[in-house]
C-alpha cells in the first residue's frame, strides 16, 4: 500500500517537475547531475538519462566553473541560497532566446536561484539550481535604458551640429572651473566666430549658412583632442574648453582651426563657399570669481580679434 503511493507520489512529482516553466537541476558535490527537468531537456537537447549523473562543467563548458564553485560553495558549507540576477550575469547555460524571430535577444538571459537540499540528517549533499527565463523583462529593461541613453544624448547636443549644446557645454565648463579652483592647472578656453556670417547666409541663403555651421562644427572636432570639449555656444559662435593646457598650446590648435577654416571649400549647390573666423583664448586664473568671468575674458579676445580685423587669434591679456 505504502509502495503505491510512493509512486504515486513520485509520478507527479515528475509531472511536476516537467511541466514548471523554470529549469530545475540538482547536482552533488562534485556537480554531478542528479536531476534534469523537462525545461532544460527542452532548451540544452540533452535528455535527463544522457546527463544523469555526468559533471555539469563536461556538458557545458560554457559555465566558469570557479565562479559557479564560489556561489554554490557557501550554499553547501553555510546551508542558505545564493540569488544570482541576470544584471550580474546574463546567464548560466548558454541558450537560444525562446522567440529568436521577436526577440532582439540572441540568448536567454536568466535569473538563477541555488538553494540547499538537506538529508534527513540536515547534511547538505546536494543544491539544486533553479534556472528562470527572464530574457522578456531583460530586453525591454534595456530597451528603456537605450532609450534613456539616446534622451541624455540628444539633450546634451546640439541639433543642427551634433556637438554639444551651449547648456551642456556650460555645465562642463563651470565644472573645470571648479576644478581649476581646488588644483589650479592651466586650462584654457577658446572663443572662436564665424566672420561676416550675416553675409554668407544674404549670399548663399540661410540653409547653406546652416552647412558653414555644420561643417565648421566637424572641422573643430576633427582638429581638436579627445580631451578637449567642444561647444556649439550660439549661432555661429563655439566654444572650446582645453583641459590642462597652457595658452602658448591652445595658440596652435587656434592657429591650426583658423588655417584649416581658411582653405576649407564649402561647395553648396553650385556654389563654393570660403569663409574666416576669429577667435579669442582665455587661461585660467585664479582671481577669477565666477565661470562667467573666464568666459568674459576669451569674449573680449575674440572681440580684439574681429576688431583688428578678424581672421585671427587673439590671446586674453596679450
Ligand atoms: N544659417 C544660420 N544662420 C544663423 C544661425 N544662427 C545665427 N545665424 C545668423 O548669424 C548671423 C550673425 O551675424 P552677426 O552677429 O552680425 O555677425 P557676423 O555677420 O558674423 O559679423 P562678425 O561676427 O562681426 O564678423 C545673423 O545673420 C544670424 O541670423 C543658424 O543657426 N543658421
Amino acid at each position: 500500500m505504502q509502495d503505491m503511493k510512493d509512486l504515486a507520489e513520485m509520478h507527479w512529482k515528475h509531472d511536476l517537475l516537467g511541466s514548471i516553466e523554470v529549469g530545475i537541476v540538482v547536482v552533488d558535490r562534485r556537480y554531478q547531475v542528479q536531476v534534469w527537468n523537462l525545461f532544460m531537456e527542452n532548451h540544452s537537447n540533452i535528455a535527463p538519462s544522457t546527463i544523469r549523473d555526468k559533471s555539469l562543467f563536461d556538458h557545458f563548458p560554457e559555465i566558469d566553473e570557479s565562479w559557479l564553485r564560489a556561489k554554490a560553495e557557501p550554499v553547501f558549507s553555510l546551508k542558505s541560497p545564493v540569488f544570482v540576477i541576470w544584471e550580474q550575469r546574463p546567464y548560466l547555460f548558454r541558450f537560444g532566446a525562446n522567440r529568436p524571430i521577436t526577440s532582439p535577444s540572441q540568448f536567454m538571459y536568466q535569473n538563477i536561484t541555488i538553494f540547499p537540499l538537506a538529508s534527513l540528517s540536515g547534511q547538505v549533499d546536494q543544491v539544486c539550481i533553479v534556472v528562470y527565463d527572464v530574457t522578456d523583462q531583460a530586453v525591454s529593461k534595456q530597451a528603456v535604458d537605450d532609450l534613456n541613453n539616446e534622451l541624455q544624448r540628444l539633450s546634451r547636443v546640439d541639433g543642427l551640429t551634433g556637438i554639444y549644446n551651449r547648456r551642456y557645454w556650460e555645465e562642463q565648463f563651470e565644472r573645470e572651473f571648479k576644478r581649476n579652483l581646488r588644483t589650479p592647472g592651466e586650462s584654457s578656453v577658446i572663443m572662436l566666430d564665424i566672420d561676416h556670417f550675416k553675409k554668407i547666409n544674404d549670399t548663399y541663403g540661410h540653409p547653406a549658412g546652416d552647412e558653414v555651421i555644420r561643417q565648421l562644427a566637424h572641422l573643430i572636432e576633427d582638429v581638436s583632442r579627445e580631451t578637449d570639449i567642444c561647444g556649439r555656444y550660439g549661432g555661429e559662435e563655439f566654444a572650446i574648453l582645453l583641459p590642462d593646457t597652457a595658452s602658448e598650446n591652445v595658440m596652435v590648435l587656434a592657429q591650426r582651426i583658423r588655417t584649416s577654416v581658411e582653405k576649407l571649400k564649402i561647395e553648396y549647390e553650385q556654389h563654393t563657399i570660403s569663409f574666416t573666423v576669429s577667435l579669442g583664448i582665455a587661461q585660467f586664473n585664479t582671481a577669477f570669481g565666477q565661470h562667467i568671468q573666464w568666459l568674459e575674458e576669451a569674449d573680449k579676445a575674440l572681440y580684439q580679434a574681429k576688431k583688428n580685423g578678424r581672421n585671427q587669434v587673439i590671446i586674453a591679456g596679450s
